[in-house]
C-alpha cells in the first residue's frame, strides 16, 4: 500500500445544510490519528460529517482538507485521499461484473484502462478472490457485496478510509473477516458507529451531538461519558412508558 502513516485531516469551521436544516453547525478539528471513532445518537449528524469528510457534500461554509487537499473542490485529489464505505453495498455497487466494479474507481483516478484492470485483478487476488473477476455482482451474497466494496476501495489505496456503519446486519463470521481485512489497513480509519465497543481500542473518539462536537479524546475518557448519558436517557424513556 502507498500509505504508511496517519494523514492530517483538518476540519475548519465546517457547516453543512441539508435542505433547510443546518445539520453540521460549526466543527473545528485536526485529526492526525490512525484510528478514529465517531459516536453519536441517531440523527446527530455523523453520516453528514462523514460525507463532508469524503468530499461528497459541499459545505455551506468552512472546509475539509486531507493532507492539504480541499476534498470537496479537488475531486481527483479526493479520490486518492479518501474512500467511504456505506452501510448498504447496494448503494455503492453499479457495475454488472466484479472486475468492472473494482476497475471503475481506478479509472476515475486516472489510471489507463489496462493498468486499472491490472490493479483490479491484483486487488482481488490479494484478498483471495482472484477468481471473482467475471462474476455477476447481482449474484453475490450480502457479505460478498460488502467485501467487494471494501476491495474496490482498498484497490485505490486511499490515505483515509471512512466507514459509515458498514457492517450492521452482517453475521458474526462475515463481520470478523471484514474487520481482519481492515485491521491491516495502514492508513487512517474513521469509523462511525453506535456501538462504543467497536472503537474502544482506537486512538481517538469523537462524540457528535446535534451537529456539533460534544466530546473529543481517548476512548477511555469519551466512551464512559457517552454510555452514561445514553443509558440514563434509556432509563428515563422507559420510565415514561
Ligand atoms: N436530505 C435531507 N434533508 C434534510 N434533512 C436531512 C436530510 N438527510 C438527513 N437529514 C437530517 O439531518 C440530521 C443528521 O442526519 P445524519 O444522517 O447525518 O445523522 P446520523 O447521526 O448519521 O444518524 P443515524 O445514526 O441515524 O444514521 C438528521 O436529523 C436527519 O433527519
Amino acid at each position: 500500500m502507498r500509505t504508511s502513516g496517519p494523514s492530517s485531516i483538518a476540519i475548519d469551521a465546517l457547516r453543512c445544510r441539508l435542505g433547510e436544516r443546518e445539520v453540521i453547525c460549526g466543527i473545528d478539528l485536526l485529526l492526525q490519528d490512525r484510528r478514529i471513532g465517531i459516536l453519536g445518537r441517531n440523527g446527530s449528524g455523523k453520516s453528514t460529517l462523514a460525507r463532508a469528510m469524503a468530499g461528497l457534500i459541499d459545505p455551506a461554509s468552512g472546509r475539509v482538507t486531507i493532507d492539504g487537499a480541499d476534498i470537496a473542490r479537488d475531486r481527483r485529489a479526493a479520490l486518492a485521499k479518501v474512500g467511504i464505505l456505506f452501510q448498504n453495498p447496494e448503494h455503492q455497487i453499479i457495475f454488472p461484473t466484479v472486475l468492472e466494479e473494482v476497475r471503475f474507481g481506478l479509472e476515475q483516478m486516472g489510471h489507463p484502462k489496462p493498468e486499472a484492470a491490472r490493479r483490479a485483478r491484483a486487488a482481488l487476488k490479494r484478498f483471495g478472490r482472484g477468481d471473482w473477476g467475471g462474476r455477476s455482482t447481482a449474484a453475490l451474497s450480502q457479505g460478498q457485496k460488502h467485501l467487494l466494496c471494501l476491495i474496490s476501495l482498498l484497490a485505490m489505496e486511499p490515505a483515509v478510509l471512512i466507514l459509515d456503519e458498514p457492517f450492521s446486519g452482517l453475521d458474526i463470521p462475515t463481520e470478523r473477516a471484514l474487520r481482519r481485512v481492515l485491521a491491516s489497513y495502514p492508513g487512517t480509519l474513521v469509523q462511525i458507529t453506535h456501538d462504543p465497543q467497536v472503537v474502544a481500542g482506537y486512538e481517538r473518539v469523537l462524540w457528535i451531538e446535534a451537529g456539533g462536537l460534544r466530546a473529543d479524546g481517548p476512548p477511555g475518557q469519551v466512551i464512559p461519558d457517552y454510555l452514561a448519558e445514553m443509558t440514563a436517557e434509556g432509563a428515563d424513556a422507559f420510565a415514561d412508558l
